[in-house]
């Protein structure tokens, strides 16, 4: 089966499905439901076939201590009470003993192994979307919420934890005791058995109806899982802004709208799911009462015994629950089959940035990096960001980048990194073309300080040392003297111990950035990016920041991109772009002395 006839296919190939319309199909043939469960089995279930094996045993002597039970009644009315024979009495108490003992060990087994696998499939489930997620393309990441994603990680991962084990419950205990019981009361009576059925009837339309209706709101759900941690994520990521503006009012209507729009759906799936109990009492009452009235009067004339009567009302009581949940099995497979589609929905999406069949390592990632008449647009459709892009940034250089905002100056570092691919066009390092060079020794050879710093709620040590976990007390503190950070390190509590909080929210932005700077330092990679990475820090710390750099950079490639002119008049080269273009490159001195763009921009900023 080929990956993709298993998954929603959304209009956008990078988008995941979060709308509710496209959610909702109903059309979906159950022909690719039941190959996608399949899948799922064999992918993620098969492997623990031992462990589920012993767990269907145990649950087998479950069931059949429960099909005993009608046995035991009709001994215990026809021998022991009316024919008061102690013989049988022994006999009962020693079955009661034996089948309770085997019924207590059978039970912890079952719920123990049920436990490990799910346990298992849960960790296998959740281990593979991340490896699969931190594989994706940066566009996809770019393109889907955060929420929606995670949703499919944590939520759709439980639901699958939870309804997987109540089916294997079902197909393995319930069927086993209900077609004990079936077997046992058509074999006691097929007259009072053809008695009990006359209410079955009544449960087939209902039943088909609700798991129809079923499928569709658990999708919605599911999905309004996801908008709920999505709204949640961006309120609380801008909680500064929230309070300082007074916003909560907002926020609070923001998500309480999406909180009670899931209760709605929620309490739909409740009630369509409870629809299941009442029918199930109303089919049972209604054979009870035709197995009393016809088998009590078969007593009462003697053509029966008693013992035989209770022993066959006490089996239709007995059906009674293994019944209500074999007829919610179906709904749990509904729920169930969302869930799969939706975790392969992301394990199927496949990145389109990969290494080229013949991909070589980076052979001189100190070499020149060559942008040859380079076109690219964000969307496939979609108006070019460069274009006709050219500019050769020597090896060693560095090379600073200026210009209007939106320009596309992020877009070429983002390119530099194939982080996205030239529509057009290349990008050449050392005279190889990244496109035939493998990802890892490319990205191995990049530092990159980004706009937005990524710190994690660990010490500055750990922050500084993230991705070099083998670095030295010394070669941090080094880093960070570059990073002109170490005096407020020191100053902290704890020094390079101190917990900078989630994404670093208990530093300043100046001192963030700095941290940034010391870990890309610290990472010591032949082509050093940075976009915007000192604009926080005032005018003295970004010159001693930029000066530290220039002076280690020794055989390092240098790219940055800043707005303040004042950061880049040291640059070896400075490249104004404009609309994707170069407009104009050459040294401080000599674009100043050009007169254009560049020496007006400088005119303005330093007026
Ligand atoms: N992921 C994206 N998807 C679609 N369009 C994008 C994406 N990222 C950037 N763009 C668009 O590409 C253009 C260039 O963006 P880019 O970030 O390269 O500009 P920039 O020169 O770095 O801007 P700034 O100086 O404001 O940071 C902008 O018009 C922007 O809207």
């Amino acid at each position: 089966m080929a990956p993709s006839e298993t998954t929603t296919r959304p209009a956008d190939p990078d988008r995941i499905s979060e709308t509710p319309r496209r959610d909702m199909r109903l059309d979906e043939p159950l022909r690719r439901r039941l190959s996608r469960l399949k899948r799922f089995a064999a992918e993620f279930i098969r492997p623990h076939a031992l462990d589920l094996l012993i767990a269907v045993l145990a649950m087998t002597v479950f069931a059949a201590s429960v099909v005993a039970l009608p046995w035991l009644f009709k001994t215990l009315v026809n021998d022991i009470l009316v024919r008061r024979d102690a013989d049988a009495l022994h006999g009962v108490v020693a079955v009661v003993l034996v089948l309770f003992t085997a019924r207590a060990g059978a039970g912890y087994l079952q719920q123990f192994m049920l436990s490990r696998v799910s346990n298992k499939v849960t960790t296998a489930l959740q281990n593979r979307i991340a490896d699969h997620l931190l594989g994706l393309d940066l566009a996809f990441f770019q393109k889907n919420s955060v929420g929606q994603i995670i949703a499919r990680a944590t939520d759709d991962v439980n639901v699958l934890n939870s309804t997987t084990t109540n089916i294997v419950v079902t197909l393995g205990r319930d069927v086993v005791t209900f077609i004990g019981l079936v077997a046992y009361v058509l074999w006691a009576s097929p007259q009072w058995f053809a008695l009990a059925l006359a209410g079955a009837p009544l449960i087939a339309v209902p039943v088909v109806l609700a798991n129809r209706k079923l499928r569709a709101l658990t999708r919605r759900g599911q999905s309004l899982g996801g908008e709920i941690l999505q709204a949640f994520e961006e309120g609380l990521h801008g909680i500064r802004g929230v309070k300082a503006e007074n916003l909560e009012r907002f926020e609070r209507k923001r998500l309480s709208e999406v909180i009670i729009g899931r209760r709605r759906v929620a309490m739909k799936v409740a009630r369509t799911r409870a629809v299941m109990s009442p029918i199930v009492d109303m089919v049972t009452a209604v054979a009870l009462v035709g197995v009393l009235t016809v088998g009590g009067s078969q007593v009462i004339s003697g053509e029966s015994d008693a013992g035989e009567l209770m022993a066959f009302v006490t089996s239709l009581m007995l059906l009674y629950e293994p019944l209500r949940r074999l007829l919610q099995v179906n709904a749990q497979l509904q729920i169930c089959g969302v869930s799969i589609a939706r975790i392969y929905e992301i394990l199927d999406r496949r990145a389109r940035i990969v290494d080229a069949p013949d991909a070589r390592p980076l052979a001189d990632p100190a070499g020149d990096i060559r942008f040859e008449n380079v076109t690219f647009a964000y969307q496939d459709d979609g108006a070019p960001v460069l274009d006709g892009f050219d500019v050769t940034i020597p090896s060693g250089a560095s090379v600073a980048f200026v210009g209007p905002s939106g320009s596309g100056k992020t877009t070429i570092l983002n390119l530099v990194a194939r982080l996205y691919e030239p529509s057009q066009g290349r990008v050449v390092i050392g005279g190889q073309d990244i496109a035939g060079v493998t990802l890892e020794s490319l990205r191995e050879s990049i530092a990159l300080v980004s706009q937005d710093v990524l710190l994690f709620d660990a010490s500055v040590r750990a922050n500084i040392a993230y991705g070099r976990p083998d670095a030295t007390d010394e070669q941090v503190a080094a880093a960070a003297r570059a990073a002109a950070a170490e005096d407020f390190i020191l100053g902290l509590d704890g020094g390079y111990g101190f917990r900078v909080g989630p994404r670093g929210s208990r530093l300043s932005g100046g001192q963030r950035q700095r941290v940034a700077i010391a870990r890309a330092l610290l990472r010591d990679a032949p082509i050093l990016m940075l976009d915007e990475a000192t604009s926080a820090l005032d005018g003295a710390i970004e010159a001693r920041v930029q000066a530290n750099i220039l002076a280690m950079r020794k055989g390092r490639t240098t790219l940055i991109i800043a707005h303040r002119l004042a950061t880049v008049v040291a640059a070896d080269l400075i490249c104004v772009v404009e609309r994707g273009r170069v407009a104009e490159q050459g040294d401080h001195l000599g674009l100043l002395a050009r007169g254009g763009a560049y020496a007006e921009s400088h005119r303005l900023q330093r007026g």
